[in-house]
């Protein structure tokens, strides 16, 4: 990704890209800051539209602590619905095409490989929006039909993410932070990795990338291989 003039100033100490696991890489401060901003605007934008972002409920009755607003396919605890079946029955909002070339440089970027970016088409996004408490349980992301990668983009206030294996729930695992602006990508041996968000860092700095008091933003973008 493009870099933009302001961005390195943040970056005192600087954070190397790490694979975490196999098919499994963080790129610090991926996105610099003008395309921080716009994906919070964008974010902003996507939240405002119809019935906006809600907290899914689980099966169990449980409601989840992070709002969500789906594109191209809108998830619901545990399957895909192009209407939002749990809110006002509205057709999805669409997912734009600048979002998936966006996702295959991620993907090019990630893995260092120009012909797995080309590959990538992600049809889904989920962007949560986490505040105070707010947290994510470790899951699986495996709704999905296609065996592509996840691409995962932070905004905002850091948090600890939780990466562990695709056979366990329970550890071991990895605590990683993530950054406003850091990738993260899951895919290959690890597509199916047990992941969650146990806790915010706001007292961390956080870029004025346009987000709220303590808030942090991910998109999450995905291969649904569903038709329809
Ligand atoms: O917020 C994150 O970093 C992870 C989100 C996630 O795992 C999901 O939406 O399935
Ligand atoms: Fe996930």
């Amino acid at each position: 990704m493009a870099s933009d003039p302001d961005d390195g100033a943040l970056e005192l100490i600087p954070r190397p890209r790490r694979r975490l696991a196999p098919g499994v890489v963080h790129v610090p401060g991926w996105l610099g800051l003008t395309a921080q901003r716009d994906l919070v605007e964008a974010a902003r934008a996507w939240a405002r539209q119809g019935p906006g972002a809600r907290r899914a409920t689980l099966p169990g009755g449980a409601r989840m602590s992070v709002e969500t607003v789906c594109l191209g396919w809108h998830w619901i605890p545990y399957r895909y619905s192009r209407t939002r079946d749990d809110q006002d029955g509205s057709a999805v909002q669409p997912f734009p095409g600048w979002l998936a070339d966006l996702g295959a440089d991620a993907v090019a970027d990630a893995y260092d490989d120009p012909a797995a970016g080309a590959a990538y088409r992600p049809d889904v996004a989920l962007v949560n929006s986490y505040r105070g408490d707010a947290r994510l349980g470790m899951h699986q992301d495996r709704e999905e039909l296609a065996p592509d990668p996840v691409v995962s983009l932070s905004l905002g206030t850091a948090c600890v993410f939780r990466i562990g294996s695709p056979h366990h729930r329970r550890g071991p695992w990895q605590d990683v932070e993530l950054c406003s602006g850091d990738l993260l990508v899951f895919g290959r041996e690890n597509r199916l990795v047990h992941h969650g968000v146990p806790k915010l860092l706001p007292e961390r700095d956080v870029p004025r990338v346009g987000t709220g008091p303590g808030e942090r933003l991910n998109l999450t973008l995905r291969v649904s291989g569903l038709s329809g």
